[in-house]
């Protein structure tokens, strides 16, 4: 059963490419148990951290296979180097689902394959040492070397071993609704988490499930991603402006941090994703935000009127959160460097919306610090009235959380 849904979910995303943690998230209904989700949610994050190792072993035994296939026998080797299954029990359960979705030919081929491979270790010898660093945690070979030569080694292993960790489910408390001790106290699913003080993290599988997140207590936001608002601390009655806000996370955040304070302009680039902030506006109780979709590098031009607080929490290449969409790992290159001077430009035109005396923080998931410390630098050298306060990176080995970079500056 565990299998057959974990399949469908990979399936689709080596089909079709959808988004892994939307469709596990509704995958994992209400009436299965604790262990039944955690099981379904670590073959289906575990097999696709792990694929390009598992792919490498694959090859070993089979040139050419289909896509459902290939699905069924990574679910296999995941299983077998990565978790406690004996491995009759595995080829069992996968000859049956290979049966049942593909026919009895599908089933002895896949018998077979596994039966074969179960027989082997995996021997990376031969490999250079960024070669084997990059197979033993499956990561692209060019990662390893930004990383390496970013980070340095020791930080590099633990990063990329980090990616390989199932993700927290983590949420953050709506303090403008409840104090995180009355919620733990009403649910006992949810905990303490390991970094924001907002912070709590849940045990019962999907928390937009929750009766506590219905009622808008409690929203899913990764607790790295919590540490922004509260960077910026914007003051309450004050005006603040998020420049990429969608779907609202940190947004919200704020005007929880301003008790419903002030006012906060929210601009996003897509109509759609405007309606997500609205959403979550609506269900967190906040009166505080006004909504508006436009393209933020354009802003300073068409904006009659500075802010107190900035946030600009903008595209990035995402580096930070592959333990939580493994799939990023696996994109072209070429995306990273193209978005720099998107950022570049955003952060233009947040410093033109800044009041003299105002404060911004500029935060990104990714760990790039050609996006990160190195746009910063150039930024201050563009405007040497802005001022470091503060500069924070987050690593994803050291709470579990989302790896993040976050930036506060002031404007003399
Ligand atoms: C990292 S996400 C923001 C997450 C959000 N701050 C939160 O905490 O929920 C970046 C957002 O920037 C938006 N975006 C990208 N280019 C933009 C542009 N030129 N102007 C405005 N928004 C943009 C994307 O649509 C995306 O929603």
């Amino acid at each position: 059963m565990e299998q057959e849904i974990a399949y469908n979910i990979l399936l689709a995303y080596f089909k079709e490419g959808s988004y892994l943690n939307i469709t596990l998230n509704k995958a994992l209904t209400p009436d299965m148990d604790r262990h039944m989700k955690n099981r379904i949610t670590r073959i289906v994050y575990g097999t696709l951290q792990n694929a390009l190792l598992l792919e490498y072993q694959l090859k070993k035994f089979v040139k050419k296979v289909k896509v459902s296939e290939k699905t069924i026998l990574l679910i296999g080797l995941y299983e077998h180097y990565f978790m406690d299954i004996p491995d009759y029990a595995i080829v069992d359960e996968l000859v049956n689902l290979a049966k049942k979705v593909k026919g009895i030919r599908t089933a002895s081929f896949i018998n077979a394959v596994l039966r074969n491979a179960f027989q082997s270790e995996i021997n990376l010898e031969g490999l250079s040492e960024d070669e084997q660093l990059a197979l033993r945690t499956s990561h692209p070979l060019w990662l390893v070397k930004v990383f390496k030569k970013q980070y340095g080694e020791m930080e590099t292993i633990k990063i990329l071993e980090a990616d390989n960790q199932v993700p927290l489910r983590s949420g953050r408390v709506n303090t403008l609704v409840i104090s995180r001790k009355e919620l733990l106290e009403e649910d006992e699913h949810f905990q303490k988490g390991n970094l924001s003080e907002d912070g709590v993290l849940y045990e019962g599988g999907n928390i937009a499930a929750t009766d506590a997140f219905k009622k808008g207590k409690v929203t899913i936001q990764d607790e790295s991603s919590q540490m922004v608002a509260r960077l910026l601390n914007p003051d309450e009655g004050s005006e603040v402006l998020d420049m990429c806000g969608a779907p609202g996370s940190k947004t919200t955040h704020l005007a929880a941090l301003m008790h419903n304070t002030g006012h906060i302009d929210v601009y996003d680039l897509y109509r759609h994703k405007e309606k997500l902030i609205q959403d979550n506006i609506k269900r967190l109780h906040v009166t505080n935000i006004t909504t508006h979709t436009a393209d933020s590098t354009t802003l300073k031009d068409t904006l009659d009127k500075q802010y107190d607080a900035i946030l600009l929490d903008g595209p990035c290449s995402g580096l930070g959160v592959l333990a939580r969409k493994p799939e990023i790992k696996y994109h072209d290159s070429s995306a990273m460097d193209e978005i720099i001077p998107l950022q570049a430009k955003l952060l233009e035109n947040a410093y033109y919306l800044l009041k003299n005396g105002g404060k911004m923080v500029y935060s990104t998931c990714t760990l790039n610090k050609k996006e990160n410390e190195k746009q910063i630098e150039n930024f201050i050298h563009r405007h040497p009235d802005m001022e470091v306060l503060e500069e924070r990176t987050i690593l994803p080995y050291q709470y579990h959380s989302d790896g993040f970079y976050m930036c506060l500056m002031r404007k003399r």
